[in-house]
């Protein structure tokens, strides 16, 4: 299918009932036990969920980097309607990811060569995919340079990375995955390696190059504050499953499965003074051995009898859903619907 053939709110990326798995000396893995996600065009989705939820899992799965000892046991990732798994896929997968679809990582170190000039990486991604000359892609560079935010781009261009500051080698990463104009950026904890101020700076010029070149972003995060600030959709993932999805803002207004609510909890809020945050008691389960029934029952003040059988995702509401029998939300907010299985 080409871009003219699709309508405007198809959305790019469809992940349907993705299963991953690790074979390791502890046993079988199970990574990501069926994630279902879409993301729309200048879409921002927010991933979040505590460290070995699936976050980085599920973006790997998307863009090819499951290797040994893992695979894909099940399911389906579409670009555009067309899947990037089976031999087909994978020669279309090939032309689209790092140029359609890119990624920038947690640590920019692990994935800039130190000892290469910043200018010699960036323009190999320019005569590569896009075969420009040596001439092209230092003109194009140095304009990328700038975009991200970088001054004096022309002489930055002949320094190595580690004449960058953290904040600074995170944009040149950014300029690097927007080198081919992507469609579709994938950020995997794109701050968390940065201090408070640096990190908002990062997240203002996600924010800018969302708007200005009409990209989506994928962020995945375990801090649900930076999701607050960007994100259009929220998708919170527990046990390498997605418990709960919603507008951000509504879900942040009304999360209504119990692990949300308790995330929500734990993280500080700007307009509440607090002496002290609530984290959730307990740990995720074994992946090796996850429970029958729900992921989050040992853990959660509402298990019940019901949850010895696993819930599906769920509309709550008719933009919302939630992996709970008994999804409840504050007294205040809009009432939910009766639970109806939508997957
Ligand atoms: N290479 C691997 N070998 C074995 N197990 C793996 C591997 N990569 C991921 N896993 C397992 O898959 C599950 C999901 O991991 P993932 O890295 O996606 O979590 P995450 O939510 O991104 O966590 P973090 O915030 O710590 O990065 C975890 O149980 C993890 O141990």
């Amino acid at each position: 299918m080409n871009i003219s053939a699709m309508s405007n709110n198809e959305p790019l990326l469809e992940i349907d009932r993705l299963k991953v798995e690790f074979d390791t000396r502890r046993g079988l893995v199970q990574g990501l036990r069926g994630v279902t996600l879409s993301i729309g065009r200048g879409e921002t989705l927010g991933v979040v969920g505590e460290s070995g939820s699936g976050k980085s899992v599920t973006a790997q799965a998307v863009m090819g980097l499951i290797d040994m000892p893992g695979r894909i046991a099940s399911g389906d990732i579409r670009w555009k309607g067309r899947s990037l798994l089976g031999a087909d896929g994978e020669r279309y997968a090939r032309d689209i990811r790092g140029k359609e679809v890119a990624m920038v990582f947690q640590d920019p170190m692990t994935s800039l060569n130190p000892v290469l000039r910043v200018g010699t990486q960036i323009g190999e991604v320019l005569e590569r995919h896009l075969g420009m000359t040596r001439k092209q892609a230092r003109t194009r560079s140095e304009e990328l340079l700038a975009a991200v935010g970088i001054s004096a781009p022309g002489r930055r261009l002949d320094q190595h990375p580690h004449e960058f500051s953290g904040g600074m080698r995170q944009r040149v990463m950014i300029a690097m995955a927007i080198a081919c104009e992507p469609q579709l950026l994938i950020a995997d904890e794109p701050t968390t390696a940065l201090d408070v101020t640096i990190q908002a700076q990062i997240l203002e010029l996600l924010a800018e190059l969302q708007q200005s070149l009409g990209l989506s972003i994928v962020l995945i995060t375990h801090d649900l504050g930076v999701v607050a600030g960007l994100c259009h959709r929220v998708a919170v993932m527990y046990a390498g499953q997605i418990i709960e999805t919603g507008q951000a803002e509504d879900v942040f207004e009304r999360p209504a499965h119990p692990y949300t609510q308790g995330l929500l909890r734990s993280t500080p809020r700007l307009d509440e003074v607090s002496d002290r945050l609530i984290s959730i008691d307990g740990t995720p389960p074994n992946l090796v051995t996850p429970p029958d029934g729900c992921s989050f029952q040992q853990r959660c003040p509402l298990s019940g009898e019901a949850c010895k059988k696993a819930p599906q995702l769920a509309h709550i509401r008719p933009d919302a859903e939630a992996a709970c029998w008994q999804p409840s939300t504050p007294a205040w907010a809009t009432p939910l619907m009766t639970p109806s299985i939508s997957h």
